[in-house]
């Protein structure tokens, strides 16, 4: 069974954290970033350019089912993963850990210099708009809410493994 899944947009810390709370827990790790280019044979920016948006989401959302079936560890998600029906459904029920931050720590982490396709012309506003158009799916899907800005992942992973203790 997964212990938990961490969701929330670019730059909230779902990669870090997860790996770390998987090592905090003892158990294996997983993205599915990591899962798609294994797939695809190439990073995530590549599919975005030569097969498009489309063609990733669903190479995304086939990542988040096999390893919902079979992952018994945390597994983080693509900040877009939650954006299908299908991945919504496939995520009740689950142990959802949301997330939450700030534009201007997203921005910070995120960088200028993106390996995330979507934020490659605009970060901050395409962060910006992205935070809002998806925050009310975060918000439903999630178990436990994590609020991440000027937070260290040390002690963010410590209030996860409570949370989910709970
Ligand atoms: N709480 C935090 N405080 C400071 N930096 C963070 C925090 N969480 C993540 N980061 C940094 O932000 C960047 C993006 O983190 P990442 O885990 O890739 O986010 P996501 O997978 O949600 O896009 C990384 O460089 C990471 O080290
Ligand atoms: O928000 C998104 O739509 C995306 C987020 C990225 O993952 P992170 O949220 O881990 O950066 C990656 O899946 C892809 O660039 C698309
Ligand atoms: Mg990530």
């Amino acid at each position: 069974m997964i212990k938990a899944v961490l969701i929330g947009p670019p730059g909230s810390g779902k990669t870090t954290l997860g790996r770390l709370l998987a090592e905090r827990l003892g158990v294996p790790f997983r993205d599915t970033d990591a899962d798609v280019e294994a797939v695809a044979g190439k990073p995530v920016a590549d599919i975005f350019v030569e097969d498009g948006e489309a063609h990733f989401r669903e190479l995304e959302l086939r990542a988040l089912r096999q390893a919902l079936a079979e992952h018994d560890g945390v597994l983080s998600v693509g900040g877009g993963a939650v954006l299908r029906e299908e991945a919504q459904e496939l995520l009740a029920d689950r142990p959802v850990v949301y997330l939450q931050v700030g534009l201007s720590d997203a921005v910070q982490r995120v960088g200028l210099a993106s390996a995330r396709p979507l934020l490659v012309l605009s970060p901050r506003s395409q962060l910006k708009k992205l935070m809002e158009e998806r925050r009310p799916i975060y918000e439903r899907l999630a178990t436990i809410t994590v609020v991440t800005d000027k937070r260290e992942v040390e002690e963010l992973a410590d209030e996860i493994v409570e949370g989910l203790g709970r």
